[in-house]
């Protein structure tokens, strides 16, 4: 097949995208290219912009990947692909806008971790979410919180801002590099055994332990070491915990524990997960919303 037929059904051909959206301000100069906040010239939609000049064949697979997956992932608790354009060389994805933003800058803008209620119910939502791109055969891969997007609701959606586009079913990873390792799994830094066995989803659930501390203390486990004897730590150490158990429930404690075991034929699924007793029913998204009122305030004060 020439690869010039290799069209995605979700991408929009040569109609310029700034027909239709107007690009209002900057949400960031990203490693992939910059990230507007645009709105829709009829519906008055938000989104978040990112353009990226096609340069090659494989650029343009890579960010079809991606688009794909956004397409055909629509859940609540994932980030929604309003639509995608390919114009004059030039790639662009309009993304569903969170007005809260990241939950790590949320916490470096509020200079505090999150609550154990704001917790629950946050990772009520991944589990939610997870379990659904699962479902679907996504598996993340670089979970933590500067992945966790909140709506002016207070609803939770799971985005991925790394540059590699997602393994899906057909493709590989194309490029080797390791993410930030803080919150990798243990097998995928072996990387050996259980790439592409049905375990590999597990990874998963690990970085979701380590981003519940990152919620809980601001900062993953080791953040202080050096990325490359982190990779080592986490092969050799018992998994990580709370640094101050005390001061949480013992349900929390143990929501983590079960997400880190480091055989992840051991670790429980997002599934599973749904039905422990930390998150179980735990849908009162009052403690976020009453979060992201104050992020807002902060950000008036400024
Ligand atoms: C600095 O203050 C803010 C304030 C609000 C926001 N809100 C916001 N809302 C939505 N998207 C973004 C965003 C910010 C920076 C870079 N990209 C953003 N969204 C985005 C995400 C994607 N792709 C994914 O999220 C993605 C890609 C692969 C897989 C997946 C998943 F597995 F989660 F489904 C998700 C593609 C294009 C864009 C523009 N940002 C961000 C920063």
């Amino acid at each position: 097949v020439k690869k010039k037929d290799i069209w995605s059904v979700n991408i929009k051909r040569d109609e310029d995208p700034l027909a239709i959206w107007t690009i209002t301000g900057e949400l960031g100069d990203g490693a992939f290219g910059k990230v507007y906040k645009a709105e829709h010239k009829e519906t008055n939609l938000l989104a978040a912009l990112k353009q990226v000049e096609i340069k090659s064949e494989e650029d343009l697979e890579d960010f079809i990947v991606e688009i794909n997956i956004l397409a055909e992932c629509k859940h609540r608790n994932v980030v929604g692909l309003h639509e995608a354009f390919y114009h004059n060389g030039t790639l662009s994805m309009f993304i569903e806008f969170c007005e809260g933003g990241a939950l790590d800058s949320i916490m470096v803008d509020l200079e505090k971790p999150l609550s154990e209620d704001q917790i629950r119910f946050v990772c009520h939502e991944m589990c939610e979410g997870l379990a659904y791109l699962h479902e679907k055969k996504v598996i993340h891969r670089d979970l933590k919180a500067g992945n966790v997007l909140l709506t002016i609701d207070g609803d939770v959606k799971l985005a991925d801002f790394g540059v590699s586009a997602k393994n899906t079913k057909t493709h590989q990873r194309r490029d080797t590099f390791i993410g930030t390792p803080y919150w990798m799994a243990p097998e995928v830094i072996l990387c050996e055994t259980l790439k592409d066995t049905p375990y590999d989803y597990k990874a998963d659930i690990w970085s979701l332990g380590i981003t519940l501390i990152e919620f809980a203390q601001m900062e993953p486990p080791n953040n202080d070491m050096h990325p490359m004897r982190v990779l080592i730590k986490i092969q050799k150490s018992e998994p990580p915990k709370l640094d101050a158990p005390s001061r949480w429930s013992p349900m929390f404690s143990d929501f983590i524990a079960k997400c880190l075991v480091k055989d992840p034929e051991q670790r429980p699924s997002a599934k599973d997960l749904l039905e422990h007793g930390f998150i179980k029913d735990f849908t009162n998204k009052k403690p976020l919303k009453d979060l992201i009122n104050e992020a807002k305030a902060e950000v008036v004060e400024e």
